[in-house]
């Protein structure tokens, strides 16, 4: 059968990247959207926003909901301290089996957990199955009906401390109105919008930053 656009992904970073270099491998990346195909990475404009809040935090448990090809995975991972480990959920098993292949390449395997299956089935399992108490940081970047009923989960299930923050991109476009609307609303969070475009395009999107007050 006609490969899949992550294998093709995974095929220019094979032949663009350079093997343990992480900054190589989010370059090459970066290349295949612009001049192949676009993906729904995260990309290097709001990747960067992403970089710069995941330093600011330097947390030490970590969450990313949605792995796809795993591009923001080894954003974050790349910033982590020695030691610290970033627990990725992917619902599709084809983009699981590339984000596996693509994070090794970046030498990057030892500081990433990709489990694959549902937020809404996983999120309850993070304490028994990992030893989480709460989580640091938070990326949201999965289906975008998913994003209100999943930080409602974090909440009921203790996984959020006083100063937990939680990053969603697409917040534009796609476009997550009512998670929006929790997140500027509830006396519970701290929200920040980071203006910015749809990845490699001239579209508007962003990220919102959200830090959890207790
Ligand atoms: O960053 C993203 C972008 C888009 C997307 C697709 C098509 C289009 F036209 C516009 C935007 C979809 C996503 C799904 N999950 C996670 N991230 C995504
Ligand atoms: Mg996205």
């Amino acid at each position: 059968t006609r490969s899949t656009r992550p294998q093709r992904m995974l095929k220019a970073v094979q032949k663009n990247g350079t093997k343990g270099n992480p900054e190589s491998v989010i370059s090459a990346i970066d290349y295949f959207c612009k001049h192949s195909e676009w993906a729904m990475n995260v990309g290097d404009e709001k990747g960067s926003i992403l970089d710069s809040v995941v330093t600011e935090v330097n947390p030490s448990t970590v969450l990313e909901l949605g792995t796809y090809c795993g591009y923001s995975t080894v954003r974050i991972a790349r910033l982590l301290s020695p030691g610290t480990k970033l627990i990725t959920l992917e619902f599709n098993p084809v983009n699981a089996a590339v984000a596996r292949q693509i994070i090794a390449y970046a030498g990057l395997q030892d500081k990433v957990i990709l489990v694959e299956g549902s937020s809404g089935d996983l999120i309850p399992q993070m304490k028994e199955r990992f030893g989480i108490m709460t989580f640091d940081f938070i990326f949201l970047d999965h289906w975008k009906d998913r994003y209100l009923p999943d930080i409602k989960l974090f909440e009921e299930c203790g996984l959020l401390r006083k100063g937990s923050v939680l990053l969603a991109d697409n917040v534009i476009c796609p476009g997550t109105p009512e998670y929006l609307e929790y997140v500027r609303n509830s006396p519970r969070y701290e929200s920040k919008y980071y203006p910015a475009h749809l990845e490699y395009t001239k579209v508007e999107d962003g990220l919102e930053k959200s830090v959890f007050l207790g």
